[in-house]
């Protein structure tokens, strides 16, 4: 141990690590110390932050090996959705995990701003081996004599970008490209599909291995019997490698196969990246995994192996606070009470059963929910083959996560008129996660959609009838779409104006009609008081169904001088903008203010600093609006004297 020159104690060795050469000047006694101390970090750590306990205990001393054997950030290691990273980011020199996914503070995924040694910040899963077959592409043309590496889970490689990925990766025989598959057999839930059913194969092959290993210590010293003995178990571990191993689903595409290595075994994983990167081509190194290694409440975890946590006791793992009932538990009551009336109800997830809220409905309908992996585009499809035979899918996603679907959504589910109900959690600002996760694409999006239906409930009540509504609906796409965490209070209509319900009036004359998207509709009620307090009347409205925009509300908006849409998702090509463009192309010449998430990428930070940041708030729009009817008053008293 090095004494550390400002401090009383013993430096750790993971204090020793400021950069992966420090790694490579370590022996095997001490890494297995470091990788410990690791652990422990991420325990201590995360446990007080929140973040992906689980996937980054199982990926220790994969990471440890990595960075041994290959010389980031000259040759690059690029980490599929990413959440795996923290460790990574140890050894890269950053230790300070105090304010993880935090404003100011690291983020939870790879930042290129925070280091060189990261590239892909995306944390859209499954896409990691296109870029690293574009920077393979890239060193070749170039001239450059490195490898690059893709870490990539059993779950991510269920996305069908990866297997495009692995037929591009297979023509570069003299590209150096090494894939680490970290199979720990889950994405959430226990990875499914054909594909695990293969690794699962090969994951035995490596008890067949340990036999072998066995044989070759035992056996083969015990004379005649012995070595017949073990020229038998040799020939049945043959037979089987080529029976059950598939390691022909990669070899059979010209990729090379490594494995299967004990992935915390940081020699072993050494020996084969080394192995693979002598290759100089396409190669897989195959590292069986745990999810949570090493830490008991995580290992133990049934649901997801303590997959995404928040803040957690450390020694139970159980959650400090206990989260309210939320908008997913709404959709997944609401869903089974369908699936009892509906037999013709199916649900859909992509990898995301827990998490969308679809475990119950799984329950009591074990035949009538699909997981079809990270498959978001497949699973759009597939739901509109289900449509035309006769079901009705519903499809539970992140809203982030549909984005790779859209155009599945226009062609195969709109252009067909398929009676499919997508349910979009996670709508709007989440804040946490970063600029890939915040659901606020969705609606500029599914603008674009034909003939598509797009709800936004702003309580348990309308989600429970949107729900009801969009199951009813048999040829056309239908959307509802909700916000991450807990559920706000009930905000019932105090009227009806067709389909639309009016919140709330203030003031003799309404002069300006302010419209809450979904959840914002509470936003929208608090900036119609302060509207009220200023002397300016309004009506509240929420449409329910925001898209296509309903002749109901332009018909309440013709009766105001201004209208003021409020939406959880982008200012620009939102609702706003589609009242706006409804409004001008029916000739009805009403201002439109649109208030929402701004055309950009966000940094991390919570979702109450990102509201506070965009002038969310219910006193920031009212003060805004204020000042836009001064102005219209400016207006019209100017138009009046010129007469
Ligand atoms: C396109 C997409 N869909 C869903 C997710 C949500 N998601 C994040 S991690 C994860 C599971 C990943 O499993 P795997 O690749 O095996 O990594 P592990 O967590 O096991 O290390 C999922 C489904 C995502 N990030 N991207
Ligand atoms: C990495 C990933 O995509 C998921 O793990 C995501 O971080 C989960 O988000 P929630 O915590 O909102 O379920
Ligand atoms: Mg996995």
């Amino acid at each position: 141990m090095l004494r550390n020159r400002d401090k009383r104690e013993p430096m750790s060795y993971l204090e020793r690590v400021r950069r992966p050469a420090d790694l490579r000047r370590m022996g095997a006694g001490e890494l297995e110390v470091l990788a410990k101390e690791i652990r422990e970090f991420l325990v201590t750590s995360i446990s007080r932050t929140g973040g992906h306990l689980g996937p980054n205990l199982g990926v220790v001393e994969l990471t440890i090996a990595l960075h041994r054997v290959f010389d980031s950030p000259s040759e690059h290691i690029v980490f599929d959705t990413g959440h795996q990273s923290y460790v990574h980011k140890l050894l890269t020199g950053r230790q300070d995990f105090s304010h993880l996914r935090k404003r100011g503070g690291m983020s939870g995924y790879p930042s290129r701003v925070e280091s060189d040694h990261d590239v892909v910040e995306n944390s859209h899963a499954s896409t990691a081996l296109s870029w690293a077959d574009g920077i393979a592409r890239a060193n070749q043309l170039r001239g450059l004599d490195r490898s690059v590496v893709a870490v990539v889970g059993d779950g991510a490689l269920t996305g069908g970008m990866a297997w495009e990925a692995l037929n591009n990766i297979a023509e570069g025989q003299d590209r150096s490209l090494v894939i680490v598959v970290n199979d720990n057999g889950r994405s959430y839930a226990p990875t499914i599909g054909g594909l695990a059913r293969n690794l699962d194969a090969l994951r035995t092959m490596r008890s067949y291995e340990k036999v072998l290993d066995w044989g070759k210590r035992t056996l083969q010293g015990s004379g005649p019997p012995g070595r017949l003995a073990f020229e038998a178990l040799h020939g049945m571990k043959k037979g089987i490698k080529d029976v059950v191993a598939p390691q022909g689903i990669f070899e059979g595409l010209g990729i090379k196969y490594v494995g299967p290595v004990d992935g915390h075994d940081v020699d072993a994983v050494e020996t084969a990246l080394a192995r693979a990167k002598g290759f100089g081509g396409p190669v897989i190194v195959h590292a069986i995994t745990e999810k949570g290694r090493g830490y008991t409440p995580a290992e133990t975890d049934v649901v997801d192996r303590f997959h995404a946590v928040g803040v957690i006791h450390p020694e139970t793992g159980l959650p400090v606070a206990q989260s309210g009932f939320g908008w997913t538990a709404v959709f997944a009551e609401e869903i089974v009470e369908i699936g009892r009336r509906r037999s013709d109800v199916v649900a859909l997830t992509a990898a995301m059963l827990a998490p969308v809220g679809l475990a119950p409905f799984a329950e009591e309908f074990p035949e009538r929910v699909v997981d079809v992996g990270i498959a978001e585009q497949h699973a759009t499809t597939s739901a509109a083959g289900m449509a035309f035979a006769g079901l009705h899918p519903v499809v539970a996603l992140y809203s982030t996560f549909l984005n790779r679907a859209f155009d599945q959504v226009l062609m195969d589910v709109a252009l067909h008129r398929a009676g499919v109900t997508f349910v979009l959690d996670r709508a709007g600002l989440t804040g946490d996660d970063g600029a890939s996760h915040n659901g606020m694409w969705d609606i500029a999006l599914l603008r674009t959609v034909p003939g598509l239906r797009l709800a936004a409930p702003r309580d348990e009540q309308t989600l429970r009838a949107a729900l009801s509504e969009a199951v009813a609906v048999e040829d056309a796409p239908t959307v509802l779409r909700y916000p991450k965490g807990t559920l706000p209070e009930p905000l019932p209509a105090v009227a009806r104006q067709g389909s639309v319900d009016v919140l709330a009036r203030h003031g003799g004359v309404p002069r300006v009609l302010v419209v809450g998207v979904g959840p914002m509709a509470h936003t929208a009620v608090e900036v119609a008081k302060a509207l009220d307090a200023q002397g300016i009347g309004s009506t509240v409205a929420d449409p329910r169904w925001i898209l296509p925009v309903s002749a109901d509300l332009l018909g309440l908006a013709e009766q105001h001088d201004l209208v003021v849409t409020v939406e959880d998702g982008l200012a620009t090509n939102g609702v706003g903008s589609a009242v706006r463009d409804a409004l001008a192309q029916t000739g009805r010449d009403v201002p439109v203010r649109c208030h929402g998430i701004p055309h950009a990428f966000l940094e991390h930070a919570s979702r109450a600093q990102l509201v506070e940041a965009f002038a969310l708030r219910g006193q920031d729009i009212a003060r805004e609006t204020a000042s836009a009817v001064a102005t219209l008053a400016d207006i019209t008293t100017t138009e009046h004297q010129a007469g």
